[in-house]
């Protein structure tokens, strides 16, 4: 166990560093950098082989800087248990078992709640809670069966994961649950000292926000805001989530508005803040700014649009 007040700052340093979707966006940055950082080992996954075979050699790119780190892929569908394991155990099959393991994989196909049918949502599901869970259940049970010191297991939520909004029925639930998840292991794993993050990023500028994008409702993109100029590149938020890692943070965010929404929603103090004064003033700060925009902003953009969008979706209908 270590004190609060004096714990050591961890590194990826030496270690192995596993990471789903780590093809490309977040996860990709994210291998890169823990490769420039002088990590041991950096196993990338994801389910498309091609994918890989490009992001490996810029992986292997980065850590060329170093010299000392050691870069795979494995291809596999972690949205199963059975996938996951077997991700878990080829990553392990050079000689070390991963020490941290940070679930990236995910995406949303936002639209109307109406038009998205039952695979949509099963999709979701598999997609971005699954994946979620089979890995980071896989990766517990590896940390135990070998008595892994210093353990870390890192999930991946999402701004959307602390507030819904229109657009997101398919996706956002799943994000709350991802913190659902974290909440639990972050409390149970304590039993064998393996540490949990979930990290909560904004807009990240990657290939799966242009994919998403291509599905988005208008207003979901006007109530998002230009994603251009206020989200955050694959590189930023892997920094941000690093350096979150490194100082232990349990809800890791990278950006001003969804740590506004951290401190007003998150968990009321069941699990460990960002520092207690300063959360009780942007808890303050997010109890006024969030409902004026939502009175203001975004519940009047959304009515004002009812109109059109009754327009918009009888053209997607067949005449009656
Ligand atoms: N982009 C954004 O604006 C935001 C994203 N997030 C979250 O951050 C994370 C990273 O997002 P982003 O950088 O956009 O990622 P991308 O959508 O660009 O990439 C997703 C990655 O996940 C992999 N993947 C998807 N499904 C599986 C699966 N079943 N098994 C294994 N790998 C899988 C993909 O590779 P392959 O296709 O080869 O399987 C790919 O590498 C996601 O969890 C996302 O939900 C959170 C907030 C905002
Ligand atoms: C003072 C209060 C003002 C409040 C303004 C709130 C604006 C809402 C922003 C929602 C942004 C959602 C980003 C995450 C997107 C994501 O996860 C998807 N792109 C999936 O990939």
């Amino acid at each position: 166990m270590s004190l609060p007040f004096f714990s050591k700052r961890w590194s990826c340093k030496g270690k192995h560093v596993f990471i789903t979707g780590g093809s490309q966006g977040l996860g990709l940055a994210l291998a890169e950098l823990c490769a420039a950082k002088g990590a041991a080992r950096v196993t990338i996954c994801s389910r498309s082989q091609a994918k890989l075979d490009l992001a490996l050699a810029q992986v292997q790119a980065a850590a060329a800087t170093t010299g000392s780190t050691q870069c795979h892929a494995v291809a596999a569908d972690v949205s199963t248990f059975e996938g996951a394991q077997k991700a878990l155990e080829a990553a392990a099959a050079g000689g070390t078992q991963p020490d941290v393991v940070f679930c990236c994989a995910g995406g949303a196909k936002p639209g109307f709640f109406i038009e998205q049918t039952q695979l949509d949502f099963e999709t979701g599901f598999k997609t971005d809670y699954m994946t979620a869970l089979a890995t980071s259940h896989a990766a517990a049970s590896l940390f135990v069966r070998v008595a892994k010191r210093d353990a870390k297991i890192v999930l991946v939520s999402s701004t959307l994961g602390l507030m819904g909004m229109v657009g997101y029925a398919q996706y956002s639930p799943m994000k709350f649950a991802i913190r659902g998840l974290a909440e639990c292991l972050r409390s149970e794993l304590q039993l064998y000292s393996i540490d949990v993050h979930a990290y909560f990023p904004g807009t990240i500028l990657s290939p799966g926000y242009q994919e998403e994008n291509k599905t988005k409702p208008a207003i979901t993109l006007e109530l998002e805001g230009d994603g251009e100029k206020e989200g955050l590149t694959p590189k930023q938020c892997a920094e941000g989530l690093l350096k979150g890692v490194e100082r232990g943070r349990f809800f890791i965010t990278t950006d001003i508005l969804t740590e506004l929404f951290r401190a007003a929603t998150a968990s009321g103090g069941s699990v460990p803040g960002n520092g207690w004064l300063l959360d009780k003033a942007k808890s303050f700060m997010a109890g006024i700014g969030i409902p004026v925009w939502r009175i203001f902003i975004a519940d009047r953009s959304i009515q004002a649009h009812r109109e059109q969008h009754l327009k918009d979706l009888s053209l997607s209908k067949p005449a009656a």
